[in-house]
């Protein structure tokens, strides 16, 4: 998780204040004392970490408060809903619309991670099903064009540049003008960046504005500077039409706190946060499921949301066998496919509450490819194999199914403890009445318990145990009726 040490002080200063016997003006003094240095530490700006403290104090007026209201949960609420504040600049990002070409140009200055973000940005989309292309309007700095070509045809986004033309503005114009009449959804232009913000820079932004009308601008901004982005994003706000931010370098960065709050306070919305170098590292920023996640308290719409948006929820007939406790190879095929769609797994993972931790960084990516081999095991599968879940699987035909998918036995029978492990649970599943009639309400009575019997006893700890459980499936269930 991006800022994990500013989430941990402010969480554990939540937890300390909650384990308190009183809950009085000392105590509340104590944990924000304890925030305001976390969020100090994280080079957010001093006068927005007083401002959150007399928000927070405003809204929890202790002395007036009735006797019987929970303090702490209205401290806790309050110090969520102003981190939250912080982060919303009110404002919103323009819209994009599908079966149209939208323009999208990215600005910034140089070095600032603008050309990987731009691929990272189209790749992001083209995941999602846009029809994307890249157009490469950086002619000042020599081996741009190289860079995007080079990392676009590894996520397979078609581009467009010249290694010889030194008019930016043309090859943009050339590039977008040829992606519109190809009919593609998504056209992305990078522009050139300049060690620092002079008329030159401006000059050429504001002519391949004129030359492309973009329907959005982006404007990429390096997170390792902290509050220090704050003069930045505002001096290219007042120059180009800047619709919303990427930040990026937040992976572990202790200063990003203070990027993304100054960022906000020029009014501008971030619409993505880069956490790495490689294709995948861009994660959709809203306020709130941020600030949730950062908290470890989990983002629950965000994966209902990813769910939605892989279209995991399209095939009722899944669904309809679990309910009858049965697990089919090909469902699990399916499953597997959902889950690389969603993106990453440690990121999916993250938004369950107190998973974070759970899954290292590091150990992300070996967990997709174990997904992506066992896909290509069931693609060497017979139809009855992966629909009929009683085939027995001999040593001879495991070792063939092996052989079909360039793989090793080994893999062959780790896919199938797998799958064993999983029609286990699934069975259960099924013999749960609440499941089978559709009654939530006693589902999520019932649930907590039996899943707790079946999990891992520090994961169920780390999940605030059977009733952090039982928090989590109502949040679900309320998330999926609405
Ligand atoms: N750790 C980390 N590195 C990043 C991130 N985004 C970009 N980088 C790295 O930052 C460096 C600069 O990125 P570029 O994309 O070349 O920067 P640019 O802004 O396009 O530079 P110009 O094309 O010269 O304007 C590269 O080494 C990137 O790999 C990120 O989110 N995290």
């Amino acid at each position: 998780m991006v800022l994990s040490e500013l989430g941990k002080k402010i969480s554990g200063a939540l937890r300390k204040l909650a384990n308190r016997t009183v809950v009085d003006e000392e105590a509340l003094n104590e944990m924000l004392n304890e925030v305001s240095r976390a969020l100090l530490e994280a080079d957010v700006n001093v006068k927005m970490v007083q401002a959150l403290r007399q928000s927070v104090k405003k809204k929890v007026n202790l002395e007036e408060l009735a006797a019987g209201v929970n303090r702490r949960k209205l401290i806790q609420k309050a110090v969520f809903e102003e981190l939250c504040n912080m982060l919303s600049p009110g404002t919103s990002p323009p819209p994009l619309k599908k079966g149209r070409p939208n323009v999208v140009m990215f600005v910034g200055l140089q070095g600032n991670g603008k050309t990987t973000t731009c691929v990272k940005y189209a790749y992001y989309h083209q995941r999602k099903g846009w029809k994307t292309a890249l157009v490469c309007a950086d002619t000042f700095r020599a081996g741009a064009f190289d860079q995007l070509k080079q990392s676009a045809t590894k996520a397979r986004v078609p581009f467009y540049g010249s290694h010889t033309e030194t008019d930016a503005v043309k090859v943009a114009r050339e590039g977008v003008d040829l992606f519109r009449k190809e009919k593609y959804e998504l056209i992305i232009v990078d522009t050139s960046g300049r060690h620092k913000q002079d008329t030159a820079l401006f000059e050429e932004m504001e002519q391949i504005a004129q030359a492309v009308q973009p329907n959005s601008i982006i404007f990429v901004m390096d997170g390792t500077m902290g509050q220090s982005v704050y003069d930045q994003a505002l001096a290219f706000r007042q120059r180009v039409n800047v619709g919303s931010v990427v930040v990026t370098k937040l992976d572990g960065h202790a200063k990003g706190g203070g990027a993304l709050s100054a960022v906000s306070a020029t009014k501008s919305p971030v619409v993505f946060i880069g956490t790495g170098e490689m294709l995948d590292d861009l994660e959709p920023f809203a306020p709130q499921s941020f600030v949730q996640r950062l908290l470890g308290l989990g983002d629950i719409s965000g994966f209902v949301n990813a769910v939605k948006e892989a279209g995991v929820d399209q095939n009722p007939d899944i669904l309809k066998r679990i309910q009858e406790g049965v697990l089919t190879l090909r469902d699990l095929y399916d499953q597997f496919q959902s889950v690389l769609k969603m993106g990453p797994m440690g990121k999916v993972l993250s938004m369950f509450p107190g998973m974070q931790d759970l899954i290292p960084k590091g150990k992300e990516r070996e967990g997709t490819l174990r997904v992506k081999k066992f896909l290509s095991i069931m693609n060497s599968m017979t139809d009855d194999e992966l629909d009929n879940p009683k085939v027995q699987f001999n040593q001879s035909r495991m070792i063939r199914i092996g052989r079909g998918s360039g793989r090793d036995v080994k893999d062959v029978e780790d896919l199938l403890a797998e799958y064993k492990r999983l029609s286990k649970l699934v069975s259960r599943v099924g013999k749960n009445k609440a499941l089978k009639t559709g009654d939530f309400s006693q589902l999520q009575r019932n649930m907590p318990q039996q899943l707790s019997r079946m999990m891992d006893p520090k994961m169920l700890q780390q999940m605030g145990g059977a009733s952090g459980l039982q928090n989590l499936m109502k949040q679900f269930s309320s998330q999926f009726r609405g």
